[in-house]
């Protein structure tokens, strides 16, 4: 049994079926969107995707918790997400930021640093993002993550920015994905090890999986099981899916499949990987 089974078994074992049809609020980029809108349906909570700045707080009102991906930005998705991470901040409704194309965009950059201050509960990214909002070398291209920006090293590397960050921002979890993932808070870190190579060749797996962390903090989990569940329940749909399927396209559509069916296996997390310090 790996040591992240043993350490959160008790909340593994119950996570499934989710206890309450969590509305998840979406500003999202219009790539990903139906995906990330599936993906929280088929997981048992309940998407909206509204970003028109004059309806956001009306919609927020009845959400429990707030995605916000910068994937697609245009200045009046700037405008819903600001007056968004405002209200969420007022009404405690726990924030997932996804920092995508950070590490390319002044604007983004400024946008995720103002959003750091509202205290999202989780901002996430691909290793190369997440090493750019650090500050350290990368090697972003467009929104995907390089190679070789996980290095061992380069992993060792961002864990200790990532500390320092929770010390300007002890109430936020960074994370970052990739072949591993990294998940650090103040008071520890995890580095899991799941997943297969076509969940980075499908386009959104990241949006997804920023969009499962929202589901889990709406649950009521910590922010570092949130970020552990989600990461980990679909990294094991992806090894389920691609033990089936041929073709990239029919693995996407398993995934899909397995995000609503693993989730019925009570030993689902049995293949988890990972560790916990
Ligand atoms: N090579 C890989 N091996 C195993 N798992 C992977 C691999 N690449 C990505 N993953 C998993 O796929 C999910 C998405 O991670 P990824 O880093 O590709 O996000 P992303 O670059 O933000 O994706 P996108 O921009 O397409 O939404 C994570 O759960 C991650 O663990
Ligand atoms: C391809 C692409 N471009 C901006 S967002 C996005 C989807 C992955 O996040
Ligand atoms: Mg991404």
């Amino acid at each position: 049994m790996s040591r992240i089974i043993e350490s959160y078994q008790e909340q593994l074992t119950q996570v499934f079926p989710l206890k309450k049809q969590a509305l998840i609020h979406c500003i999202t980029n219009s790539i990903t969107s139906e995906s990330v809108a599936n993906a929280i349906l088929f997981m048992g909570a309940k998407p909206v995707m509204a970003s028109d700045s004059r309806e956001v707080k009306d919609f927020l009102k009845q959400a429990d918790a707030l995605f916000i991906n910068l994937g697609h930005l245009s200045q009046e998705q700037e405008k819903s997400i600001l007056l968004a991470s405002d209200y969420a901040g007022k009404v405690l409704c726990p924030i997932v930021v996804d920092a995508v194309g950070v590490g390319v965009s002044s604007l983004r950059r400024c946008l995720v640093e103002e959003l750091l201050q509202k205290e999202p509960k989780i901002v996430k990214g691909n290793f190369s993002e997440m090493r750019s909002l650090c500050g350290l070398a990368t090697h972003a291209r467009g929104v995907d993550g390089h190679m070789a920006d996980q290095t061992t090293e380069a992993i060792e590397e961002l864990r200790e920015k990532f500390q320092e960050m929770t010390l300007g921002y002890p109430k936020t979890v960074f994370v970052a994905t990739g072949v591993r993932d990294l998940i650090v808070s103040s008071q520890q870190h995890l580095l899991l090890q799941n997943g297969v190579f076509a969940l980075d060749q499908v386009t959104g797996t990241g949006d997804i999986v920023g969009g499962l962390m929202a589901v889990f903090l709406a649950e009521g989990y910590s922010a570092v099981v949130s970020a552990m569940f989600a990461i980990s329940y679909l990294n094991c749909c992806g090894e389920q899916a691609f033990t089936k399927t041929k073709g990239l396209y029919d693995f996407r559509n398993d995934l899909f499949n397995q995000l609503a069916d693993l989730q019925k296996q009570r030993d689902w997390y049995g293949a988890i990987k990972g560790e916990v310090k």
